[in-house]
C-alpha cells in the first residue's frame, strides 16, 4: 500500500475518535506550555535569591510553581487517558470488523488463509495499530510541541549553550532508534521460543498417550531442556540490551548538562549570565530527553504499524463471493415446499482441471429422500456444498422450488436447508446448547424431540449432567457416532423443509441409519432429503437413488430399478454384499 493511502487508512481508523484524539493533543500542547513556564518561573525565583532574598516573595514562587506542577501533572495525566484510550477504541473497532468481515467470507477463503494467520494479524497487527495510534500519536505530538516551545526560549537565554548541549541529542536519538530495532528483533526472538515451547507442551500433554507406549520421556525431558535453554537465552539478550541502551540516555543526558555548566559557569562568573538562566537552560535540557528518547521508539512503532495496516487491510479488502443478489426474490421458508432442480450445473473448483460437477440435470420432488452414492472424490459433496451456496454456484443452474437459488437472499436459502456435514463439528458447551445452535431460544421439549428423532436422546439420558453435560474440549469427548447424531439433532430442530446429510451416519450401525432415515419420511409435513452416503443398504430404502461418477451423475431409480440395470451401482452392491457377508 502506498504511504498516503496508509495514512488515510490510519486516519479512517481514527476518524470515530476524533474528539478525544484532539483533546489528548490539546492536553499536550497545555503540558508543554506549562512546562516552558514554570522553568522561567524558576529562573526569576533563583535570580531572586541572589539579589534581595525576602521569604515571602520565595514561599509564593513555591505556592505558584507547586500549584502549575499539579495542574500539568493532571493535565498530563488526562492526555494519556485521552490518546491511550483512543489506541484501545481503535483496537476495539479494528477486532469487531476483523470477525464480522470474516464472517461475511466463503468457506473456501478460510482453505487457504489459516486460523494462525488470522488469529496472529486479529491480535498482534490489531496490537501494533494500538500502539501507533496510542504511543506513537501521542508521543509524535508531544515531542513536536516540546521542541517547539522550548527551543526558541533556550536559544532567547543562550543560542550557543543551547546549541552545544544539545548537539549529543541527535546521538541519543539515533542510538534509540538503533536499539528499538534490536529491541523489537529480541522481543519477537523471546515470543517465538515461547511459542516453541507452548507448542512442544501442547503437542506432548495431547499425545501423551503415544509419549508413554513409545516410552518418550526422556527424549521428550531433552526437547523441553533444549527450548527451554533458547527461551533463557532470548530472554537475557533482551535483558541485555535494555539494561544497556536506558543508562547510555541518562549518560548522554548529563554530558549535555555538564556542557551548560561548563559553558555558563565562566558567564557566570564575568557576569553576562545569571544564576537563574543557569537553572533554567539546565531544566530545558533535562526536560528532553524524553521526548528526544521517545521519538526514537516512535519511529519503529510507525515502521511496524505501517507493516500491520497492510496485512489487516489484506483481510478487511476482500471482497465475499458469495453475497446476496441486488434485487433478491422472496421465499417465505413456512412457504418453502422443497422442490430442487439442478440444469446443467456444472462447478469446477479454482485452479481445478476438471470440473468436480459436470452437467448435472436433475429435479427432485417436494418431501422425496434421495440418496446419493459414488466413487470417493465423485462430487457428492460438492453437490451438497453447492445447494446452500457454500460454493460460488453460477446463475441459473440450481432452482429452490423452481427459483434460482442465487437470487434468493442467503438468509432465506440456508434458512431453508438444514445441513449435517461429513465433520461434526460441536462447540464446547452443553449438549443441550450444541442441539439448539441453530434456534438458540427453542424450547426444552423441542431439544427432546429432536434429540429422539436422531436416536441419540437415550444416550443423552445416560451422560452425567444429560442435557446440560458439557462436550468438546472442556467436556466429556463423544464417540464418532454421538457426535454425528448430536449433530443430526442440531439439524433436526430446525425444522428446515430441506434436509442434507453429508456422509453424516457413517458412524452410526447400518440399522439405525435406516430407523433414522424412516423417520424422516413419516409424517406429513416431509422434508426433503438429500442423504450421501457410502452405506448402501442405508440407502437402499430412499426413494431414490443417484449414483455420482466423475462429476456426472450416471443413473438414477430406486434400489430394485438400480439393481436390475449392468452399470456402476450393481458394482457396488455386489462389492457391498461381499462386505456384508465377511462382516
Ligand atoms: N476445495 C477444493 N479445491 C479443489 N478441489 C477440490 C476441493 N474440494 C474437493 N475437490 C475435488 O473435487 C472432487 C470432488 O470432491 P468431493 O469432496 O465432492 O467428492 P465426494 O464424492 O464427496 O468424496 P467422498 O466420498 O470422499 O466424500 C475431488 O476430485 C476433490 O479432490
Amino acid at each position: 500500500m502506498a504511504k498516503s493511502r496508509r495514512l488515510a487508512t490510519l486516519g479512517t481508523y481514527l476518524r470515530p475518535h476524533w474528539q478525544e484524539t484532539a483533546l489528548g493533543i490539546v492536553a499536550l500542547l497545555a503540558v508543554n506550555g506549562l512546562g516552558v513556564y514554570i522553568p522561567l518561573l524558576i529562573r526569576d525565583c533563583v535570580n531572586k535569591l541572589s539579589s534581595d532574598f525576602n521569604l515571602e516573595d520565595i514561599f509564593n514562587y513555591v505556592a505558584i510553581i507547586a500549584l502549575l506542577s499539579s495542574a500539568m501533572w493532571l493535565i498530563r495525566m488526562a492526555s494519556r487517558i485521552w490518546l491511550f484510550g483512543v489506541g484501545r477504541q481503535v483496537e476495539f473497532d479494528l477486532k469487531q470488523n476483523i470477525f464480522e468481515h470474516l464472517l461475511t467470507l466463503e468457506p473456501s477463503y478460510f482453505a487457504t488463509n489459516t486460523p494462525g494467520d488470522l488469529i496472529s494479524r486479529a491480535t498482534s497487527d490489531v496490537d501494533n495499530i494500538r500502539r501507533l495510534l496510542g504511543f506513537a500519536v501521542l508521543s509524535l505530538a508531544n515531542t513536536s510541541f516540546a521542541y517547539i516551545l522550548t527551543l526558541p526560549v533556550m536559544l532567547s537565554l543562550s543560542w550557543d549553550i543551547t546549541l552545544f548541549s544539545l548537539a549529543v541529542y541527535p546521538v541519543m536519538f539515533l542510538l534509540v532508534q538503533l536499539f528499538s530495532n534490536r529491541l523489537r528483533n529480541e522481543q519477537q526472538q523471546v515470543q517465538e521460543k515461547l511459542s516453541s515451547l507452548s507448542d512442544l507442551i501442547q503437542e506432548d500433554i495431547s499425545g501423551i498417550g503415544a509419549l508413554k507406549i513409545y516410552a518418550q520421556e526422556e527424549n521428550e525431558r531433552r526437547a523441553f531442556a533444549d527450548k527451554s535453554q533458547r527461551l533463557l537465552e532470548a530472554n537475557l539478550d533482551l535483558a541485555r540490551s535494555r539494561n544497556t541502551l536506558f543508562p547510555i540516555i541518562g549518560g548522554l543526558a548529563n554530558i549535555s548538562s555538564l556542557i551548560i555548566i561548563w559553558l555558563g559557569a565562566s558567564r557566570l562568573i564575568s557576569g553576562t549570565m545569571s544564576a537563574g538562566d543557569l537553572v533554567t537552560l539546565l531544566i530545558y535540557v533535562q526536560q528532553l530527553v524524553f521526548p528526544t528518547a521517545l521519538l526514537g521508539f516512535t519511529i519503529t512503532a510507525y515502521q511496524r504499524g505501517e507493516v500491520s495496516v497492510d496485512r489487516i487491510e489484506a483481510i478487511l479488502s476482500v471482497q465475499p463471493k458469495i453475497k446476496d443478489a441486488r434485487n433478491t426474490e422472496n421465499l417465505e421458508r413456512s412457504q418453502v415446499k422443497g422442490e430442487i432442480s439442478a440444469v446443467n450445473l456444472t462447478y469446477t473448483y479454482p485452479g481445478a482441471n476438471t470440473s468436480a460437477l459436470d452437467e448435472l440435470n436433475f429435479t427432485i420432488k417436494p418431501g422425496e429422500i434421495i440418496a446419493i452414492v459414488g466413487a470417493i472424490g465423485s462430487g457428492k459433496t460438492t453437490l451438497a456444498n453447492s445447494l446452500p451456496r457454500l460454493l460460488d454456484i453460477s446463475p441459473g443452474q440450481l432452482f429452490l422450488d423452481g427459483v434460482d437459488i442465487t437470487k434468493l437472499s442467503l438468509g432465506e436459502l440456508r434458512g431453508a436447508i438444514a445441513y449435517v456435514p461429513q465433520e461434526s463439528f460441536l462447540f464446547s458447551t452443553t449438549i443441550r446448547n450444541n442441539i439448539r445452535y441453530g434456534d438458540p431460544v427453542s424450547e426444552e421439549e423441542d431439544v427432546e424431540t429432536a434429540a429422539k428423532q436422531a436416536q441419540i436422546s437415550s444416550e443423552i439420558a445416560n451422560f452425567p449432567q444429560q442435557y446440560e453435560t458439557v462436550v468438546g474440549e472442556r467436556g466429556i469427548t463423544l464417540s464418532g457416532g454421538q457426535r454425528q447424531r448430536t449433530a443430526l439433532a442440531r439439524a433436526m430442530l430446525v425444522d428446515a423443509p430441506v434436509l442434507i446429510l453429508d456422509d453424516a451416519l457413517s458412524s452410526v450401525d447400518n440399522q439405525t441409519a435406516t430407523a433414522i432415515l424412516k423417520n424422516l419420511s413419516k409424517g406429513a409435513q416431509r422434508k426433503t432429503v438429500i442423504f450421501i452416503t457410502h452405506q448402501l443398504s442405508a440407502a437402499a430404502s430412499a426413494d431414490r437413488i443417484f449414483v455420482m461418477d466423475k462429476g456426472k451423475i450416471v443413473q438414477t431409480g430406486t434400489q430394485e430399478e438400480l439393481i436390475q440395470q449392468s452399470g456402476l451401482y450393481r458394482t457396488l452392491w455386489s462389492q457391498h454384499q461381499v462386505e456384508e457377508l465377511l462382516h
